[in-house]
C-alpha cells in the first residue's frame, strides 16, 4: 500500500519533508499540498510532486478523500487547529514542533486524541531518531550509572532579526526539553534562566546567549547553553555525568585534516545537515505506523509535556534567576 500524504505548509521544512517522501523514503507519496502562500505550494508541486492537488486551505486538504495522512509543517501558531481537524477526521498526523504554542493548546490535542481512543499524532522531535542520541541513551542505560548532571549546548551560527528572547525556548530549546525527558526517562520539576552579558552580535530584543537550568524529578540537574548567534557553526553538545562515568554525544562525522601545521575538521553550519538522517528515519516511522492507521514515536503527550516546560522556561526568562515550578497532570493510559 502507498500512503497518500497531504502537506500543510510548504516552507523550508515542508519542502524538505516533501522531498524526502518523494525521493528518499518508501511507502508514501505526496498527493496534496496547501499553504497560505499558494505560490509556495505551487512551486513545491512543480519541483517535487507534480501529481499533487493544491488546496486553498489546510482544512480542505484534511477533508479530501484521497488524503490518508497529514503532515503539518506550517508556522507553529497554526499547528493546533490542523492537528485537531486531522484527529477529528480520524487521520494520522505528523506535526512539526511545537505541537501547539501554549500548554492549553497541546492539552486540547491530548484530550481529543484520548477521546478518539487511539494514537494518531506524532510530533517532529527528530533527535529521538538520531544515531548519536540513541547511542548516548544506550551508554547511559548500560554504563554511566544513574545520571546526576547533564551539560548541554545548542548553538546556531546566526538567526534573523525577528528572532527574539522567548524564541530561544519555543523554537530552539524545545528540542533539548524533549530529548532529555526521553534520554533520562524522567520529567522536570523546575526551570531557571541565567543571562551573562549580551553577545555583541545580539540586539535589544534578544538575550543571547542564555543558560537554562532544569531540575528533574529524579534530582538530575541539566544546564543548557543556548547561543543562537555563535557565528562559528551549528553545534549540538551534550554530556551526561553519572554515578560511574560520563557519556558524551558523538560529534557528527568529519574528515580529520592535517594541513598547514594544524589538525582540523569541519563543523556543520545548518541544522538540516546535522539531523538529515534523523528526519528520514522519523518520517519513515510515521509512514509505517500511519499505513496501519495509527501513530508511533514522540506523542501528543510528549508535545504537551514540552509545551508545559517551555511555558515555565519563558516565565523563568522573566523571573531574574528564580526557579519556576513545572507540574504535569497524570499521564493518560493511552500514553503509557
Ligand atoms: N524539527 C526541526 O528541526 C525543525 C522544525 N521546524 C518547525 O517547522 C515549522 C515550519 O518551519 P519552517 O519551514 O522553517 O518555516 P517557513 O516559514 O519556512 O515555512 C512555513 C510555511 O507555512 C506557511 N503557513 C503559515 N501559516 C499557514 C497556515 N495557516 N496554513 C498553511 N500554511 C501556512 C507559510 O506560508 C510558509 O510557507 C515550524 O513550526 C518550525 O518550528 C522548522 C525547522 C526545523
Ligand atoms: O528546529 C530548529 C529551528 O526551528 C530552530 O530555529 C533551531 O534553533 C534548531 O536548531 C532547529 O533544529
Amino acid at each position: 500500500m502507498t500512503l497518500k500524504i497531504g502537506v500543510i505548509g510548504t516552507g523550508m521544512i515542508g519542502r524538505d519533508h516533501t522531498r524526502r517522501i518523494q525521493q528518499v523514503l518508501a511507502g508514501a507519496e505526496v498527493v496534496a499540498l496547501s499553504d497560505v502562500n499558494l505560490a509556495s505550494a505551487e512551486s513545491v508541486r512543480a519541483d517535487l510532486a507534480p501529481n499533487a492537488k493544491l488546496y486553498e486551505t489546510g482544512e480542505a486538504l484534511i477533508a479530501a478523500p484521497e488524503v490518508d495522512a497529514v503532515l503539518v509543517t506550517s508556522w507553529g501558531a497554526t499547528h493546533e487547529p490542523y492537528v485537531l481537524a486531522a484527529v477529528a477526521a480520524g487521520k494520522p498526523v505528523f506535526c512539526e514542533k511545537p505541537l501547539a504554542t501554549t500548554a492549553e493548546g497541546a492539552r486540547r490535542i491530548v484530550e481529543a486524541e484520548v477521546a478518539h481512543g487511539k494514537r494518531l499524532v506524532q510530533v517532529g522531535f527528530m533527535r529521538r531518531y538520531d544515531a548519536g542520541y540513541l547511542a548516548l541513551r544506550q551508554a547511559v542505560q548500560q554504563h554511566t550509572g544513574a545520571p546526576i548532571l547533564v551539560h548541554a549546548a545548542h548553538r546556531n551560527p546566526a538567526v534573523p532579526e525577528a528572532y527574539v528572547t522567548p524564541m530561544a525556548i519555543h523554537d530552539t530549546l524545545i528540542h533539548e526539553i524533549d530529548v532529555f525527558r526521553w534520554l533520562l526517562d524522567d520529567d522536570y520539576v523546575s526551570a531557571r534562566v541565567l543571562y551573562p552579558r549580551n553577545a555583541a552580535r545580539s540586539h535589544s530584543k534578544l538575550r543571547d546567549p542564555q543558560v537554562v537550568v532544569l531540575e528533574t524529578k529524579k534530582g538530575v540537574l541539566i544546564d543548557v547553553e543556548i547561543f543562537v548567534n555563535c557565528q562559528y557553526g551549528y553545534d549540538i553538545q551534550c554530556e551526561v555525568v553519572g554515578e560511574a562515568g560520563t557519556a558524551r554525544l558523538p560529534e557528527p562525522m568529519a574528515v580529520a585534516l592535517r594541513l598547514d601545521a594544524k589538525r582540523q575538521s569541519s563543523i556543520l553550519t545548518d541544522w538540516k545537515d546535522r539531523f538529515v538522517a534523523s528526519y528520514d528515519v522519523e518520517l519513515q516511522d510515521f509512514i509505517a505506523a500511519a499505513s496501519q492507521g495509527g501513530a508511533t514515536g514522540p506523542s501528543a503527550w510528549d508535545g504537551y509535556a514540552a509545551a508545559v516546560t517551555s511555558d515555565a522556561c519563558v516565565q523563568a526568562q522573566e523571573s531574574a534567576g528564580q526557579a519556576v515550578a513545572i507540574e504535569l497532570p497524570a499521564r493518560p493510559a493511552l500514553y503509557e
